[in-house]
């Protein structure tokens, strides 16, 4: 058995995030401790997000991201906030910069407690989505389903947000439309070789979108925000909005919001809340957990 971390249930817009401090140890948080702890009832989750010590210079962590089915993913926004809140709670610190795999996130508390992360730079080069087929222009990629005349959704948007997306527009509320039927069709098809978290969006006016997401390894969740970045990148790259978008996530409870702005200098910085729920110490290779007594906001 593995010594207990500390642990925050917590979430952003609904989506539902476990922040586990594995700061000053060795070990990781395996898969299996994953599958158990979202098998709870108590302890779901969409991604946990683990803290380790820094591994580079100028960064406050590294941070490692599980799906709920035990595989890793390489971003998470709405988890992202979650651990500033968390960090911010513990230190009284304002701004942080983690490390993910996916490369270096700079993040800001700011005085009313939402929270600004700057995502990094959207890529759309077909091979580093990736996709499976040679697309000169990925803002439009050949993929359809439902009747071969008649598409259901068709011509999606790709790009990585450090993990794979595809944004198909849809004209009517998002929430219409049977995502669980299409999501896991679209998260696995042969075009995309690494999976792809799957986003409908409406276009409301040229700064607004209503946005629901099929999350590639977590299935239908109330909120992503790295889709949210996608959907809002992918709507001024094909000209339906202007580079600032607030983002109605129609999944999430009372259709929260994210302002999502893709920036001149190419980098998209997403801004919305966070949530404590409440804090335990779990078993990291087990997933074994206890949820503490006091009550009060802990990592
Ligand atoms: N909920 C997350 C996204 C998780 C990404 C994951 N589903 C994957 O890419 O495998 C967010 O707020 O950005």
């Amino acid at each position: 058995m593995a010594a207990e971390a500390q642990f925050a249930r917590m979430n952003g817009l609904g989506n539902m995030i476990l922040v586990v401090d594995m700061r000053g140890r060795a070990d990781a948080v395996t898969p299996t401790a994953a599958i158990a702890l979202n098998a709870d009832p108590a302890t779901r989750f969409d991604q946990i997000m683990a803290i380790h010590d820094p591994k580079v210079d100028g960064t406050d962590a590294f941070i490692v991201i599980l799906n709920c089915d035990g595989t890793k993913a390489q971003a998470c926004g709405n988890g992202t906030r979650c651990v500033v809140q968390a960090l911010a709670a513990e230190t009284g610190r304002k701004a942080f910069t983690f490390q993910t795999v996916a490369g270096i996130l700079n993040a800001t508390e700011h005085a009313d407690g939402t929270i600004s992360v700057d995502m990094g730079k959207p890529v759309f080069e077909w091979s580093r989505i990736p996709l499976a087929e040679e697309f000169f222009d990925t803002s439009r990629i050949e993929l359809q389903i439902g009747p071969i005349d008649a598409p259901i959704l068709h011509s999606p948007a790709a790009m990585s947000m450090g993990n794979p997306h595809a944004v198909f527009w849809v004209d009517r509320d998002p929430m219409s439309f049977d995502l669980d039927r299409f999501g896991p069709l679209l998260e696995n098809h042969p075009m995309f070789p690494e999976k792809a978290n799957i986003t409908l969006a409406q276009v409301t006016s040229p700064s607004s979108m209503t946005t629901r997401t099929w999350e590639r390894g977590a299935g239908l969740t109330l909120a992503c925000g790295s889709a949210a970045c996608a959907a809002g990148v992918s709507g001024a790259r094909t000209g339906r909005t202007g580079r600032k978008v607030a983002i109605t996530v129609a999944s999430s409870p009372n259709r929260g919001t994210l302002t999502i702005e893709w920036r001149e200098d190419d980098h998209v910085v997403m801004t919305g809340p966070a949530e404590w729920e409440w804090s335990g110490t779990l078993d990291p290779s087990t997933g074994a957990f206890r949820r503490d007594e006091t009550g009060a906001a802990a990592l």
